[in-house]
């Protein structure tokens, strides 16, 4: 699938801070990825150098395969930013028909008052009195201005309540079956997991995991298999959790309420070693885990980091 926009091993840093630390991927065209990962993961600086607003320290970064400052680029591309800043004292109709100046083929009016949901009395008012929701669609519908193939959307959905949230992803759905390319920051995996087909999981600047959600969600998440044994005859319970620690996946072997639970990566390979070492086990129960603890420390380190900000 042809790719239209790749960072090749690109580091930035502020001062002598490391912020996005030698990450290289490539985008094809027609997708919809989500770049997820706690606060300071380094996901509004990637943003931000994908679209041209930031200049790497390192490596390079293309758009349909020129520079993002290239005004061909800007063109085609779609941008929406945590904070939609507007113009003191103009209406909405008067910033949406500023935006369209900039592009050659903008959308109508009429059509980015339907993409923003927004009523003719709505569109008469002044941008700057809109609630927090109504300017997260004004935004929406400015990145959609100029009919561009890429969008960017940083972190979307916050501080929307469900009913946006959902209203949104669904008009994201169908501007990706459109195929229009998408790229977003989140910070929550469901949110990427329902709306990308790709993630990309940025931890600490660097990509920590690049796949499908399914591939991704299985990764940070653990199972288990749980069942009874008749141990302390042929098969002894040391023997045992020996034997099933030393199976590929498996990270942890012990006895709970009664149960032995093995939790691994795959639990057919627990299952095939149950039969395979001969252990005395009945009632085997297979288990989708929570979420892994390297994702949990990960997202509770951004927890204390909201905290103390
Ligand atoms: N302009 C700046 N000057 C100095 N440091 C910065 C600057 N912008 C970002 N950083 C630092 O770079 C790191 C990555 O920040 P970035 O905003 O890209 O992360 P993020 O994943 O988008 O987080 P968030 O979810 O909070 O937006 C953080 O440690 C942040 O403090």
């Amino acid at each position: 699938m042809e790719n239209i926009a790749g960072l090749k091993r690109v580091t930035k840093t502020y001062g002598g801070k490391t912020a996005v630390d030698d990450v290289s991927f490539d985008i094809p065209r027609g997708s919809v990825t989500a770049v997820l990962g706690p606060n300071g993961a380094g996901k509004t600086t990637v943003l931000s150098m994908m679209l041209g607003l930031r200049e790497p320290s390192r490596g390079t970064v293309e758009l349909f395969g020129r520079s993002p400052k290239d005004v061909q680029v800007k063109r085609r591309i779609g941008a929406m930013l945590q904070e939609v800043s507007v113009i003191d004292g103009l209406k909405v109709r008067e910033v949406m028909a500023m935006i369209r100046t900039y592009y050659p083929e903008p959308l109508s009016l009429s059509e980015m008052a339907d993409i923003a949901g927004f009523s003719p009395e709505e569109m008469n008012q002044r941008a700057s009195k809109l609630s927090g929701g109504q300017k997260r669609r004004l935004g929406f519908a400015l990145a959609m201005a100029g009919n561009p193939d890429l969008l960017f959307f940083d972190e979307p959905t916050v501080g929307l309540d469900s009913t946006s949230r959902r209203a949104f992803w669904q008009q994201t759905q169908a501007l990706a079956r459109k195929g229009k390319t998408i790229l977003f920051s989140t910070h929550y995996l469901q949110e990427a997991e329902d709306a990308a087909d790709r993630i990309l999981l940025f931890n600490k600047g660097k990509i920590a995991a690049d796949g499908t959600p399914g591939e991704i969600v299985s990764r940070l998440t653990s199972r288990s298999v749980s069942f009874l044994a008749d141990l302390g005859g042929n098969v002894a319970a040391s023997d045992m959790v020996i034997q099933l620690l030393s199976v590929p996946g498996v990270k942890e072997c012990k006895e709970q309420d009664g149960r032995w639970v093995v939790t691994a990566e795959n639990t057919d390979t627990v299952l095939a070693a149950i039969f395979r070492y001969e252990i005395p086990a009945r009632d085997i129960r297979t288990g989708q885990g929570r979420l892994d603890d390297a994702f949990e420390l990960m997202l509770s380190e951004d927890g204390n980091e909201e905290a103390v900000s």
